[in-house]
């Protein structure tokens, strides 16, 4: 079984809460959305490397510790990754960001891909995958087989809500691949939806709740 982690800290347990709860508004939902976002970065980089630089502080000269500059890809699935995006910029602003669009059939809940814009040095940068929800774990794969035929080695997958299901099937295809839940739920309904989970992210983030 490959890495997993589920968080369990009490600002995350809170903000998740709101994300479930149906009254919760679009500006809400995707405010909160990025806030839980930028927690996971922090954890996310807890062993991200660091290069020594000089700097000079208005006293002395000294040396730091920095992040090396093109060392990480974020990776939003289209649409509702995108709701992760700002959070996890915040924390890594001079992260360079990649684009997979991909939405799930709705019958069949295979995924099915639509668009693709990658930086190059996504080869070499620890490429982080955005998406909000590992469901039947369908997406997550395709994306993860995409970034890995362009060369991706280094991968790490943030969804806030996950499932067992989704876990097994990431982990059978990408053992290397490192997951990131801020939450785990149960089970999947008939519709592949994640039950209790908080309906569709995309939808909620975008205010399409009610698109045909
Ligand atoms: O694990 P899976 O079973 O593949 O399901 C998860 C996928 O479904 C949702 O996207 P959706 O297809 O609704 O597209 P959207 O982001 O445009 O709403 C979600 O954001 C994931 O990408
Ligand atoms: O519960 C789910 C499952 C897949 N995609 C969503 O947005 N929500
Ligand atoms: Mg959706």
């Amino acid at each position: 079984m490959g890495f997993t982690h589920i968080f369990d800290h009490p600002l995350i347990h809170h903000k998740i809460s709101f994300l479930r709860d149906k009254t919760t508004s679009t500006p809400q939902f995707r405010q909160i959305v990025n806030e839980i976002a930028m927690l996971m970065a922090y954890e996310i980089s807890r062993d991200f490397p660091l290069v020594t630089t000089t700097v000079e502080t208005p006293l002395a000269t000294t040396e730091c510790k920095r992040l090396a500059e093109r060392s990480v890809v974020l990776v939003p699935i289209l649409r509702a990754g995108l709701g992760m995006l700002e959070g996890f910029q915040f924390v890594l602003p001079s992260a360079s960001v990649g684009h997979i669009g991909m939405a799930r059939n709705e019958e069949t809940l295979e995924p099915e891909p639509y668009y693709h814009k990658l930086p190059g040095h996504v080869t070499e940068a620890h490429v982080i995958v955005l998406d909000p929800m590992l469901a039947t774990g369908g997406s997550a794969c395709n994306a993860i087989d995409f970034l890995k035929s362009q060369g991706a080695t280094d991968i790490t997958f943030a969804a806030i809500l996950g499932t067992d299901q989704g876990l097994q099937k990431v982990h059978e295809a990408h053992p290397d691949v490192r997951v990131y839940l801020a939450e785990k739920d149960p089970v999947l309904n008939e519709h592949g939806y994640i039950v209790p989970g908080l309906g569709d992210a995309g939808d909620r983030i975008f205010g399409t709740v009610d698109a045909d």
